[in-house]
């Protein structure tokens, strides 16, 4: 299956366009009234933008918070209030935008008074059970990592579980919690966010399949979407996005 690319002019009309599309896509969904949809989000600055934008959307765009499922494929494992970790930022964003319901949410565990990583990870592999991803955001880092899965890393060897701990990782000192490449690829769909001149060879590797290269090993079961912006793309050949 060919990889869809989506091309911005920049970082803001990336992430409000995404944010847009998710919304409507979560819409779509939800005209089944039994459904439930499944998200799971990602860390990243661009990230961030997106669900800033994403929270206050949903309403007009007539999707229903409470039929959404909010998953993360990774975080750090720190204390719940480390600024690092991917879940709260997240969580403050879309609070207040629309009803958050907890049962629905599903953050990986923090290192609350616990400091088992991989057992941490073991509990999330529990709470995930057979999980279907609707659709996996995923950002991507300069060397190529998505999740807590890193080039030349044991977090990028074959994996049985769907939920790997890592201690400490490339990136910092800090422990991880992981979804693997075959949990992330339980999406119908995954879309990669990526802006910046920084991501432009991860971008180019990761498109071009690169076997060293994680995000170029992630795909989603029915579509892989790159909402790329014109510095992340420029190792790419240009159009624009006019959707
Ligand atoms: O470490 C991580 O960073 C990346 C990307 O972050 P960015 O701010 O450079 O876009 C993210 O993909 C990943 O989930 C996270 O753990």
């Amino acid at each position: 299956m060919t990889d869809q690319l989506l091309r911005f002019t920049d970082s803001t009309e990336l992430a409000n366009r995404a944010a847009g599309m998710l919304v409507t896509q979560i819409a779509h969904y939800q005209q089944d009234p039994d459904r439930i949809v499944h998200l799971c989000l990602t860390g990243g600055r661009i990230a961030l933008r997106v669900y800033e934008s994403f929270g206050g959307r949903l309403e007009a765009a007539g999707a229903d918070p409470g039929r959404m499922e909010l998953w993360w494929s990774d975080d750090r494992f720190s204390a719940t209030d480390d600024p690092a970790r991917h879940a709260g930022p997240a969580l403050a964003l879309m609070a207040g935008k629309f009803q958050l319901d907890p049962a629905r949410t599903h953050p990986m565990p923090a290192a609350d008074g616990v400091i088992d990583a991989d057992a941490a990870a073991a509990t999330y592999a529990k709470e995930l059970g057979d999980v279907v991803f609707d659709i996996c955001l995923l950002s991507i880092g300069q060397e190529g990592h998505v999740a807590g899965i890193f080039p030349d890393h044991e977090s990028f060897e074959p994996q049985s579980s769907t939920v790997i701990g890592l201690s400490g990782s490339p990136k910092g000192e800090v422990d991880r919690i992981s979804l693997t490449v075959p949990a992330l690829e339980r999406s119908a769909e995954v879309w990669f966010l990526a802006n910046g001149d920084d991501k432009a060879d991860a971008v180019a590797q990761a498109l071009s399949g690169s076997p060293d290269t994680p995000a170029g090993q992630v795909r989603g079961r029915e579509a892989t979407k790159w909402f790329i912006d014109r510095d992340a793309g420029r190792e790419l050949p240009w159009f624009e996005c006019d959707w």
